[in-house]
């Protein structure tokens, strides 16, 4: 099986302090797989070392073909690339309309031509079907309408993985349940999903592989059949 995240007997620290120790844990291609645990239990320091805002300082671990112990910060912006990345507070810039925010992520990515990147943007915004909603500004857009571009957004360079932080943290139940049905129908076109979440009504309802940060540690839940 192919993985596109691998951990190897890794400690996770914060400045001194030990957050997760020997975290082992393998992601496939294709995979949905949560990450729960309660408040301060590591969920965000795990997504930052994997995204790189976190040095990994204590055993091995690899993503989408970059060793994490060996991450320079040159590398960065390359590993990011090839990972999207999708945060509770959806993170789109207020200036601009939903378009200029996708076009500017196309452009410091190294898009260059005009009409290749507008059909992107028209493409990643079909996926999370909010093509008729380009022209408009994040402040005229629902919380669940700006993380649905917010999704688009992460998925414009065709990632190979794909990060989300609490997703649906600021959402109500029945949005959460909308971008849900968006993150799980971008599985299901192949793209492999970790989301860090602490909403347990979208666990019971949308059954995955679990991985449960507690006591400093991070191991895979056994989901019960109701
Ligand atoms: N920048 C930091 N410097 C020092 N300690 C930190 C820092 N960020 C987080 N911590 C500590 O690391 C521990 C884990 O925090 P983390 O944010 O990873 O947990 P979490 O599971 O994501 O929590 P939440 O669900 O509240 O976001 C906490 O004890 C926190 O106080």
């Amino acid at each position: 099986m192919q993985h596109v995240l691998y951990l190897k007997d890794a400690s996770i620290f914060q400045g001194d302090s030990l957050i997760l120790s020997d975290v082992n844990v393998e992601i496939n291609k294709g995979d949905f797989v949560y990450l729960i645990g309660k408040t301060g239990s590591g969920k965000s320091s795990f997504m930052k070392t994997l995204y790189g805002d976190l040095a990994l300082t204590q055993g091995e671990g690899s993503i989408v073909d970059f060793d994490l112990r060996d991450l320079k910060e040159k590398d960065i912006p390359f590993l990011r690339r090839k990972l999207g990345v999708v945060f509770q507070d959806f993170k789109l810039l207020t200036d601009r309309t939903v378009d200029e925010n996708l076009l500017f992520v196309l452009k410091a990515t190294g898009w260059k031509d005009k009409k290749e990147m507008s059909a992107r943007v028209d493409e990643v915004l079909s996926k999370v079907d909010m093509k008729t909603k380009g022209f408009k500004f994040p402040h005229e857009l629902s919380g669940g309408e700006q993380q649905r571009v917010a999704i688009a957004r992460a998925l414009l360079n065709n990632p190979e993985l794909i990060l989300a932080d609490e997703p649906t943290g600021n959402l109500d139940p029945q949005t959460s349940i909308e971008v849900m049905e968006v993150l799980r129908e971008i599985n299901k076109n192949g793209n492999t999903i970790l989301m860090a979440t602490h909403d347990y009504a979208l666990l019971l309802k949308y059954p995955s592989k679990t991985l449960k940060c507690d006591d400093n540690q991070v191991y895979e839940v056994v989901q019960r059949k109701a």
